[in-house]
């Protein structure tokens, strides 16, 4: 059944390491059905809160309250696999606990590259192997998926298919999306709510509102406002439907937002 309501909620969340502060005072949720998306320059605690979220980083401050029994799905930024080993995506999509070919299939297919079950690791290109992560944690259907920074190395129509993707496992799920990235661009065109973090939650809210505020203008400067303006524009001629979250049971998102040609980062 599909989860509703609040997934996960980090309050009045604090995280030193020593006497650095990474993490003041920071309140987050993320429910059922929406992608939000954390920004911040480098520095600025973003992996340290994803880390508090999935339990990995001891909290100064505050808590973190996760829905009871939430599965949270995660993929990573990268992961260094032994290029000699010989491991086909099957038996990586096996580790830790075996699934059966069936299950490895249909979550390929769900990430969007079908078929590549018999390819090594290793042959796959930079958007095959985050597709083949993205397979990984939609395996066990996390109501929650956290994703750090999982475009890092993709070219921007390789990022904009993945975040696609995304969305797509969104609404066919259900799942709560919380992601970081670098990609403003296209996380203005991709997610529900953005929050801009600088060691504390600068600015908040739709991507139009955290386009146009203040303080994500001075940590941005005006770049994005253009390719949110540009988005809105196509989005507006491209489809008619609602785009908050919890919409779309199956329905297809046909975003084109401005960007180069949609291509399938996969083949
Ligand atoms: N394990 C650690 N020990 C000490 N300091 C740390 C540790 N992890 C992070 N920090 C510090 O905490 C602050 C926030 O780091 P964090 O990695 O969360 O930022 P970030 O926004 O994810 O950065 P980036 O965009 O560069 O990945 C930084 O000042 C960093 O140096």
């Amino acid at each position: 059944m599909r989860r509703t309501g609040t997934l996960v909620s980090a309050i009045d969340l604090t995280v030193r390491y020593g006497a650095t502060t990474a993490l003041e005072a920071v309140d987050l949720h993320v429910s059922a059905g929406e992608i939000v998306t954390i920004v911040g320059p480098n520095g600025s605690g973003k992996s340290t809160l994803v880390g508090a979220i999935l339990g990995g980083v001891p909290l100064s401050g505050g808590r973190i309250e996760r829905a009871p029994g939430l599965r949270i799905g995660y993929v990573p930024q990268r992961l260094v696999l032994d290029p000699t080993l010989p491991m086909n995506v099957e038996r990586f999509l096996s580790l830790p606990r075996r699934v059966t070919a069936a299950r490895a299939r249909d979550a390929l297919e769900r990430a969007g590259v079908p078929g590549i079950g018999k390819r090594q690791m290793s042959a796959l290109s930079g958007g095959q192997f985050q597709r083949a992560l993205l397979a990984r944690a939609i395996l066990e259907e996390p109501d929650l998926l956290i994703l750090d920074e999982a475009t890092a190395g993709l070219d921007q129509p390789g990022s904009a298919a993945f975040y696609r993707r995304i969305d797509e496992v969104r609404s066919e799920t259900g799942c709560g999306v919380l992601m970081i990235s670098h990609d403003l661009h296209v996380v203005m065109s991709t997610s529900d709510r953005v929050i801009c973090l600088n060691g504390h939650v600068c600015c908040e809210g739709t991507p139009e509102v955290v386009a146009n505020a203040p303080d994500y203008r001075r940590l941005f400067g005006d770049g994005t406002r253009g390719a949110l303006a540009l988005y809105r524009h196509h989005h507006d001629h491209s489809h008619t439907h609602d785009h908050g979250p919890g919409h779309g049971h199956g329905h297809h998102h046909g975003h084109d937002h401005g960007s180069p040609a949609p291509r399938d980062a996969a083949e």
